[in-house]
């Protein structure tokens, strides 16, 4: 088990290089963010580079964790096995609406029924306020990126309360995120996912330890005390965590070192 007096010695980053926390990999489940939080984040969805390494440290990770390393993203799985190819690892995708249990699993369920389709024409058509927003349909939700036009984050979250004003039953939640306005189905949230994913094997008898960056993670932030797990956030001290770091970079390190003290990324 991770001893409470490890967790107490590990530092904020970036005041330090590595962090002193070394869970035993025979206890623990890895559940890791992508953008932000593996990835450095990139100008669109599509232009994200996976360093090399990377690939290797968490393939090693999941096999020193006998399968318990789950990505846990607001990306389709379809989006996530395409980022990786050729590697496959269980993950939890679309902020909740699908999961794969295990690299052995068939199927990638899809938790949330696909966006009511008029709903979704309404919602696309923001996009035409201007050609640097990129619509990203993940079938059940539609992310709407504005990091290439970011003056338009005000007519787009404005454009989208107007939708919804007009449609108060629908089953949605608006979600905010680093340069992009999702629109998801309501009820299904990265935490109903990591809770899900938690009752299976080999998760359910391990400690889940989750890094995140995002306002999507602090779902998960807010639900792993109760799991008795432990959490850390990226870029900021998010609310409620045990520690942070500085960046990506230090996340890949961090993971590179509990797997080869000799490999950095
Ligand atoms: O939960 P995550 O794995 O962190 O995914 C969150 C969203 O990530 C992607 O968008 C973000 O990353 C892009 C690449 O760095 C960046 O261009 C964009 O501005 C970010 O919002 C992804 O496209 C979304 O579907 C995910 O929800």
């Amino acid at each position: 088990m991770i001893k409470t007096e490890d967790i107490a010695l590990l530092p904020s980053y970036p005041e330090s290089d590595h962090p002193v926390f070394s869970p035993l990999l025979e206890d623990c489940a890895f559940l890791l963010d992508i953008d932000g939080t593996l990835l450095d984040l990139a100008p669109t969805p599509s232009e994200v580079v996976v360093p090399p390494e990377l690939p290797e440290v968490l393939s090693e990770l999941h096999m020193r964790t006998d399968g318990a390393l789950a990505l846990v993203s607001g990306r389709s799985l379809a989006d996530i096995d395409h980022i990786f190819r050729p590697m496959l690892l269980p993950a939890v995708g679309g902020h909740g609406a699908e999961m794969r249990l295990s690299v052995d699993s068939e199927a990638d369920a899809v938790r949330a029924p696909p966006m009511d389709k008029d709903l979704k024409k309404r919602f696309v058509a923001i996009a035409s306020l201007d050609p640097r927003i990129i619509v990203e349909d993940k079938g059940y939700s539609i992310a709407l990126h504005y990091r290439k036009a970011p003056n338009f984050e005000r007519a787009i979250y404005d454009a989208v309360s107007a939708i919804r004003a007009d449609l108060p039953e629908a089953p949605i939640d608006v979600l905010p995120g680093k340069a992009v306005c999702e629109i998801k189905n309501a009820g299904i949230s990265k935490a109903t996912g990591v809770k899900e994913l938690l009752k299976h094997e080999p998760f359910n008898v391990r400690r889940p330890i989750f890094i995140g960056d995002d306002v999507t993670d602090e779902s998960v932030f807010a639900i792993i005390p109760d799991l008795k797990g432990v959490s850390f956030s990226v870029g900021r001290h998010a609310h409620g965590v045990d520690g942070y770091f500085s960046g990506p970079t230090d996340v890949r390190q961090w993971l590179a070192s509990l797997v080869d003290s000799s490999m950095t990324i």
